[in-house]
């Protein structure tokens, strides 16, 4: 171990005396629940060390922790403040400055009607199921995975024992360990791994149903569960069946509790009903896009994983919208060699986990990505992840699979950064079709949809309905309105239909709601036909990249953490300088009186030039402050000490690599300043 520690110093001090600023060790071949520890060894990945760290630091911790906190709520302290804001604004920077997007601030508390017109009061549901002694809840795809997992965990384990080759046994032993490292609440529910050999064509049919758990609607986890004997992991008791439960917290807004209400459960909606504010702003501009930070909430079932599932957060989202006959967009070139790792569905649907690495230029011409304008999203999400510190190697775009996506949406990736909880959605980005735009405007009857003078007129062929005025409002009376919107504004497949019921049996069904209302030929008459358009009108797709920030945040903190030093174990947060809590901290050597101009006027100088600072001037020792600086990821230390009295220099020491050089004030800050920028 000594010898290796030698070549470590030489490396960080070369010869050559140039300055090589060292990082923690590339882990792409180490395995997520690994990290690197003092550049040169692989233990496994210890949760509970970062957790106490994130504490000890406050980043975050519980809500109301002194009232014994509640599940999924979490309050950020100085330094994960300082991290989020600076997440968000490279994301400002990075998204909607750089792509002139219109950013908005819209209400949280939301009507019922927006939400029952969106679909969220009736689908945004999941799925829960009860411990049947116990009383114990959880949700239903999470508690199959979970179950699943454990198990395939336990035939690996049987199997490299069987085997008894030291390196498979070696490999097994290590997953044990990493295992035992993890959270004790979440192995706890995971149950006990039993070494357990399991049938080859039970595994695949494991690893089958995992590929697609987020696949699955409530009967066939039902069926799953029943077919696959899934109990409650802690308990091993019965569960019942899986009941929807809507994730929406619901309030009155008003004294009279007559007016219905959600906290929204995301910021979308809010952008959707301004659309036609905003595309007024643009000047009637297409394309053009709307984006928003702010908290959401969602009630979930059961949160367990910390910041990553979590009942209040905030999201920061973009939508997009885009002539949905013209999905290029005009900077794809500029993107199309971004090479990312793709999860394809079709290699789901195989049962498989195997990513690719592709441009995306060559996944938008395979029309592996269904256009030009998602593909340029998808990148755009890559470089800001980049941009902000998650590994390339633990980054990857997984498409949704065709009954995992909602029936508007025509393709959805997410992209899924992989910690030590496993590969976790921390941005969706979906194609969403006109849906949203359509169920807003049929619902408020406000048009909201583009106007676009044609250059040239042009004749098109559309379906052309006819209401036989005299008949319909006798027939249908109050409900005669309803009747004749809704067959206005029927979709293709319907015309096609109501003309086939027509031709057939002479009448058709018009469902509104729960209610039916048989049509006939002598009501209404159908058939294709052209006209001459002057001006398009269309209601735009919309792309929309969907970031959950707290997600993001913890993983970083995951990518960004390791530990220095054999005796004394010292952590530390290597984030970029442009997300780090504070960039710079200045450090006067000791309490003396003489220190105190230069603190005062270097702190000063270090903000005018825009490096966030800290002044640590407390009684510990330098090495312990300097410690404690790398916990909270500070790049940069600045000391000032008896020297700086007389000469004006002080010493920069690096967070990575240790590093100190000496120079006078003026050009520590220009350094500073030209590395960060
Ligand atoms: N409960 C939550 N806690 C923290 N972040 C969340 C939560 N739910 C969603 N997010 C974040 O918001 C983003 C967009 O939300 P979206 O509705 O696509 O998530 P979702 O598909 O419902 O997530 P999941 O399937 O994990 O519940 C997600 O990619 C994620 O980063």
């Amino acid at each position: 171990m000594i010898e290796m520690q030698l070549v470590a110093l030489i490396e960080l001090f070369p010869s050559d005396g140039s300055r090589a600023i060292k990082e923690p060790k590339d882990t792409s071949s180490s395995p997520h629940n690994f990290i690197v520890i003092n550049n040169m060894e692989a233990k496994p990945f210890d949760r509970s060390a970062l957790e106490q760290l994130v504490t000890k630091r406050f980043f975050y911790a519980p809500s109301f922790q002194i009232y014994g906190g509640v599940a999924g709520l979490y309050d950020y302290g100085p330094s994960g403040c300082a991290l989020m804001n600076n997440i968000i604004n490279v994301w400002r920077n990075h998204f909607v400055l750089e792509e002139e997007m219109l950013e908005v601030d819209t209400s949280i508390m939301t009507t019922y009607d927006v939400l029952k017109t969106s679909g969220h009061v009736d689908k945004f549901a999941d799925w829960m199921c009860k411990d049947l002694k116990n009383g114990e809840i959880f949700r239903a795809d999470h508690v199959v995975e979970a179950v699943l997992e454990a198990r395939l965990q336990g035939d690996r384990e049987a199997r490299a024992a069987e085997a008894g080759a030291a390196a498979v046994a070696a490999e097994a032993a290590a997953n044990a360990e990493a295992d035992k490292a993890k959270d004790a609440k979440k192995k706890k529910k995971k149950g006990t791994v039993v070494a357990v050999k399991l049938p080859d064509e039970t595994v695949k049919l494991y690893q089958e149903t995992l590929a697609q758990i987020d696949n699955y609607g409530g009967e066939q986890l039902a069926e799953l569960m029943k077919k696959m004997d899934i109990r409650s992991p802690e308990s091993g008791n019965e569960l019942s069946t899986p009941q929807e439960f809507n994730l929406m917290f619901e309030s009155n807004i008003g004294p009279t509790g007559q007016l219905k209400g959600f906290l929204r459960p995301e910021t979308a909606q809010g952008q959707f009903v301004n659309f036609k504010k905003l595309l007024e702003f643009n000047n009637d501009k297409m394309p053009f896009a709307s984006a928003q930070v702010g908290r959401s909430f969602r009630n979930e079932i059961s949160p367990r994983s910390g910041l990553l599932r979590v009942r209040e957060f905030t999201m920061a989202e973009i939508e997009h919208y885009v002539d949905p006959e013209d999905k290029s967009h005009k900077h794809f070139k500029d993107v199309k060699d971004v090479k990312i790792s793709i999860l394809s569905k079709d290699v789901q649907l195989s049962g498989k986990t195997t990513t690719i690495e592709m441009t995306v230029g060559e996944a938008v011409s395979k029309k592996i990505i269904d256009n030009e304008t998602l593909g340029y999203f998808i990148a755009r999400i890559y470089l800001f992840l980049m941009k902000i510190g998650i590994k390339h190697e633990r980054l990857r775009f997984r498409q949704h699979m065709d009954n995992e996506m909602a029936h508007y949406a025509c393709d959805c990736w997410d992209a899924e950064i992989q910690t030590s909880y496993g590969w976790i959605e921390c941005v969706g980005c979906a194609d969403r079709s006109a849906y949203d735009l359509t169920v807003h405007s049929n619902r408020t009857k406000e048009k909201l949809v583009v106007r676009e003078q044609l250059a040239e007129p042009r004749v098109i062929e559309q379906w052309q309905v006819e209401i036989n005025k005299k008949t319909f409002g006798p027939k249908y009376k109050k409900s005669a309105k309803a009747v004749e919107e809704a067959l206005l504004s029927y979709t293709d497949a319907c015309y096609v239909k109501l003309q086939k019921d027509f031709e057939t049996t002479g009448k058709s069904t018009v469902v509104i709601g729960k209610e039916s209302f048989e049509v006939s030929k002598d009501d209404v008459s159908v058939k294709r036909g052209t006209v001459t358009e002057y001006v398009r009108e269309y209601t735009p797709n919309v792309i929309e990249p969907s970031f959950g920030i707290g997600r993001i945040l913890y993983s970083l903190l995951e990518h960004s953490w390791w530990v220095r030093g054999d005796d004394e174990a010292r952590n530390v947060l290597s984030f970029p300088s442009i997300v780090a809590p504070f960039k710079c901290c200045l450090l006067p050597l000791s309490g003396n009186a003489a220190f105190d101009p230069f603190v005062y006027k270097f702190s000063r100088e270090l903000r005018k030039n825009g490096i966030s600072t800290r002044t640590d001037d407390s009684k510990a020792s330098i090495g312990r402050r300097y410690a404690r600086n790398d916990e909270l990821g500070i790049p940069y230390a600045v000391t000032i000490d008896f020297q700086t009295v007389e000469d004006g220099t002080v010493t920069l020491r690096y967070r990575d690599s240790t590093e100190q050089i000496r120079d006078t004030f003026e050009n520590i800050v220009k350094l500073i300043k030209d590395e960060t920028n």
